[in-house]
């Protein structure tokens, strides 16, 4: 056999031909075959060696047929570790216990006199068996690596204006809650932020946190990233999926945009949030779900279900606590903070020594409107540190062009630039649409993602 062998086997069993008839044909296709005919040894074989799979007899005392040793042993190494794989031997007669002992936690179980080859099919479906928990083992634990980074890359929200520090108490108070929370404001508020800050404060957070942009997806994907679907069920779908629903689950589902949402898919969308169960496309399953929501949108959804634009039975479902983020131009007095926190981010992510912003540069900037608020901001910031030369901003590091901030700019002749151009257009079409990207993109002739480049470019 020219493939490299791999794997760890233990065998327990009293009889001693066996052990050695086994090892005898097992140690041709498994890298290491210990045997052992005393079950005492188990605890101390095991913090030895990392066993793949463990065959292990039923009954050890002579003319002992209970099992109850078996038994006893599968639940001492499962104790020891959770994640082994303990295949069982049996005799024939003693199915019943077999089946018992699956429902205690083994694995398998093969039956004495067993053949070799029928022997080989278990040990390595139990080997594949034992592979698969480690890998889910080890990305449970990445993805909890990855939820904390995540949660400490968003802790600090800035902001002592009243309005924010109102905002502060107000996730205090509601994170602990499973309550459904909407936020609303302008693009670049901090909605997200604040979402991410209401789920690392709650009992949730060491679970997901699934975000979702529901401006970007299109009709007909909505159900399939929602709820998922199965192989086969569409033309692209090539393997069965989870939802974001299911990946939510035990924790925080983030919708985005949601008064994107055309008017049916907000009743399949109520549907789920009624039912709390959830159908991938192609299954009749249902698999319940147990989410915190929490929604975000900039549109008027209140004057939205005025016009009939927006379910009202959908806004109640989803309102429960309500937070409203000010735009930045409605509490100047935290642009100094936020500023000086992106001029300490950049300066030291870009390694240059500027340190400090002109009275000057501040007051150019309290002047400027921020139609794209604190995400606008930021990129000033960084974009005037890149450009700096000093260790000082000054007002000219900051190129507000006139015409940002008014949702209809006019540009004179002298203020045409291409960008200034292509800036006006996405604004126009963007309020022609009332924020819907997808529409948007495709009167722009853009795809969803270059859009997205261009507002997060141009602050929009
Ligand atoms: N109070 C704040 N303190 C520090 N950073 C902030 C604050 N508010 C927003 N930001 C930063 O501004 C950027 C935009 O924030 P975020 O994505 O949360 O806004 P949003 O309202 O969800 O935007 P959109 O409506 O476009 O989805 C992010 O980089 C975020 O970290």
């Amino acid at each position: 056999m020219s493939e490299t062998k791999h794997g760890k086997i233990l065998i327990v069993d009293d009889n001693e031909d066996l052990l050695k008839a086994a090892k005898m044909h097992l140690k041709r296709h498994f890298a290491q075959v210990d045997i052992e005919k005393n079950p005492e040894a188990i605890p101390a074989l095991m913090s030895n060696e990392d066993y793949d799979v463990i065959l292990l007899d039923m009954n050890f005392t002579k003319d002992v047929s209970s099992g109850s040793e078996g038994y006893y042993w599968l639940e001492r190494i499962l104790q020891i570790d959770p994640s082994s794989v303990v295949v069982l031997i049996t005799a024939y007669g003693d199915i019943q216990m077999a089946v018992k002992a699956i429902k205690a936690g083994a694995t398998d179980f093969v039956l004495k006199p067993w053949e070799n080859e029928k022997l080989l099919a278990t040990l390595y479906s139990a080997m594949r068996l034992r592979e698969s928990r480690d890998v889910i083992e080890n990305l449970k634990i990445k993805n909890q690596e990855i939820n904390q980074a995540l949660n400490n890359r968003f802790i600090e929200i800035i902001g002592q204006s009243p309005a924010m520090q109102k905002i502060f108490q107000t996730i205090d108070r509601v994170a602990k809650t499973d309550a459904n929370v909407l936020i609303l404001g302008e693009n670049g508020t901090g909605k997200e932020l604040i979402a991410r800050a209401i789920h690392k404060n709650s009992s949730r957070q060491g679970e997901n946190f699934v975000g979702v942009d529901l401006g970007s997806i299109t009709e007909t994907l909505f159900e399939s990233e929602l709820f998922g679907h199965k192989k086969g069920s569409f033309t692209d779908a090539k393997e069965d999926r989870a939802g974001r629903f299911e990946l939510s689950n035990n924790g925080t589902l983030f919708l985005d945009e949601i008064g994107n949402l055309s008017m049916p898919l907000q009743a399949k969308l109520l549907t789920v949030l009624q039912n709390r169960k959830v159908s991938r496309v192609g299954s009749n399953k249902e698999t319940p779900i147990n989410i915190r929501l929490i929604c975000a949108t900039n549109m008027p959804l209140y004057e939205m279900v005025k016009e009939n634009r927006f379910r009202q039975d959908l806004l109640y479902r989803i309102n429960t606590i309500e937070i409203e983020i000010p735009s930045l131009r409605d509490r100047f007095e935290d642009i100094p903070l936020l500023a000086n926190h992106f001029l300490k981010h950049y300066a030291s992510k870009y390694e240059k020594t500027v340190n400090k912003i002109s009275e000057g540069a501040m007051t150019r900037m309290h002047k400027h409107p921020w139609p794209g608020n604190i995400r606008e901001l930021q990129h000033a910031i960084e974009r005037a540190v890149i450009l700096s030369n000093s260790n000082v901003l000054q007002p000219e590091d900051f190129n507000f062009t006139p015409s940002a901030g008014k949702e209809d700019g006019q540009l004179s002749l002298e203020q045409y630039n291409l960008e200034e151009v292509e800036k006006l257009l996405i604004r126009k079409v963007l309020k022609k649409y009332n924020g819907n990207i997808t529409q948007a993109a495709t009167e722009l002739g853009l795809t969803r993602s270059s859009l997205y480049r261009r507002l997060e470019k141009y602050g929009l």
